[in-house]
């Protein structure tokens, strides 16, 4: 029998509805690969919602995300609400929904393949190879403390609480030793221990965890060591669990290993199958309205929903294979591209890679 999911779809601001657009193409392309019907759900996150609704996370835009399968989100923010207040900032909006729907758990892969290797600004012995994953606490810790703002006699002072709960740094770091256990089973907790109470208390829960799995090798980084030895020699990390703030920054540097930001997709796990699919990227007001950004980052988010919602892995694999092949095959968007020359756009990207997903499904 046909299976149907229902997708809230958040294209954003900036380059977020370009990159969308063209990753609603690869899935209207998997329709007609697999018995599966989408049924796309628009809604405003972020700038666009501001303007229109007055809010960064409208309550029907998160009705519509509860009541689906999954969401697939392309980015928010830009210049235009900088300098809001931070209740009427786009990314209040992102953080918003993420604590709404429970999506504690970020995954974010960073991957070289071989073609890509001349692309990275590092040394080929350093990236040929790079194969690892960042799992990022999502809803807690700075980014969710309290936030004071205030006037004294010597001028002003602003503060942002860094708080996590015992249970926050259980669920994900247990959620960290499964993935971990599914790859080459080795684990990297970062933290910065030597100096946060916070971390103190993560590593004391790292290790606790760590019992249930004897399988798992276990390593305690500090996040400033961990900065230096992605760059150094990154082949060393395999999967790496970490809270909000660091994973943040962390997974940013983990996407220059690759080449480009714009290849590096992310899922944000809930309990159970629910997920929010997004690129690791922003809004890159800089290229935004160009019809240059690279769509990679958000295809294979895309990938990871049918891979993690919706348990479709022949499906996601086709996606994964078929985004390799172009890039095997010398198709570069503007990011990637030696030249502007030999950049395609971001819609003739997106339309090679569902050429090759029908090849990729013919041949298996
Ligand atoms: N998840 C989200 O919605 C996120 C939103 N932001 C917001 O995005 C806005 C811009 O932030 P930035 O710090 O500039 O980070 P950014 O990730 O948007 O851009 C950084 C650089 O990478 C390039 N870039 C990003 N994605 C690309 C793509 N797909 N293809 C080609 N090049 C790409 C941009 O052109 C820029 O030079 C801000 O308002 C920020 O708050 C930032 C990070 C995540
Ligand atoms: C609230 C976001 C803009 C934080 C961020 O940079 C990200 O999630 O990658
Ligand atoms: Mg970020």
């Amino acid at each position: 029998m046909s299976q149907t999911f229902t997708i809230t779809v958040l294209p954003g601001d900036g380059i977020g509805p370009e990159v969308i657009e063209q990753a609603i193409h690869v899935l209207k392309a998997v329709e007609k690969l697999e018995d599966v019907t989408f049924t796309f759900e628009y809604a405003r996150l972020g700038g666009c919602a501001i303007d229109e609704d007055g809010t960064p996370l409208p309550e029907e835009t998160l009705e519509k995300a509860r009541r689906s399968d999954a969401v697939l989100l392309g980015a928010v923010g830009g210049p235009k609400w900088d300098n809001n207040p931070a209740h009427l900032r786009p990314e209040t909006g992102l953080l918003g929904i993420r604590k709404a729907l429970g999506l504690y758990a970020n995954l974010r892969p960073a991957f070289m393949l071989d073609c890509m290797v001349e692309v990275s600004a590092l040394k080929e012995e350093v990236v040929r190879g790079v194969d690892l994953m960042v799992i990022r606490e999502l809803t807690g810790g700075l980014y969710f403390g309290e936030k004071k703002r205030y006037k004294t006699e010597n001028g002003e002072v602003a503060s942002d609480e860094l708080i996590y709960h015992e249970y926050e740094i259980e669920r994900i770091v247990r959620r960290a030793f499964e993935v971990a256990r599914l790859r080459g089973k080795k684990l990297t907790s970062v933290d910065k221990a030597n100096v946060l109470e916070s971390s103190r208390l993560w590593r004391k829960v790292v290790d606790r965890v760590a019992h249930d799995y004897p399988d798992v090798e276990l390593r305690h980084q500090l996040v400033d060591s961990c900065a230096m030895e992605l760059l150094r020699w990154p082949k060393q990390f395999d999967t790496i669990v970490t809270e909000n703030m660091f994973g943040d920054i962390l997974s940013d540097e983990a996407s220059m290993l690759t080449g480009s930001i714009g290849m590096l997709p992310s899922a944000s796990l809930a309990d159970g199958n629910f997920g929010l699919y997004e690129p690791v990227h922003g809004s890159a007001p800089d290229i935004a309205g160009k019809g240059i950004a690279n769509p990679t980052a958000t295809i294979l988010s895309a990938a990871m929903m049918l891979k993690y919602s919706f348990g479709m892995e022949r499906a996601a694999n086709a996606v994964e294979k078929a985004v390799h092949k172009v890039l095997n095959s010398g198709v570069r968007t503007a990011d990637i591209a030696k030249s502007k020359e030999e950049a395609v756009s971001t819609k003739e990207m997106a339309d090679k890679i569902i050429a090759a997903m029908h090849e990729v499904y013919v041949q298996a």
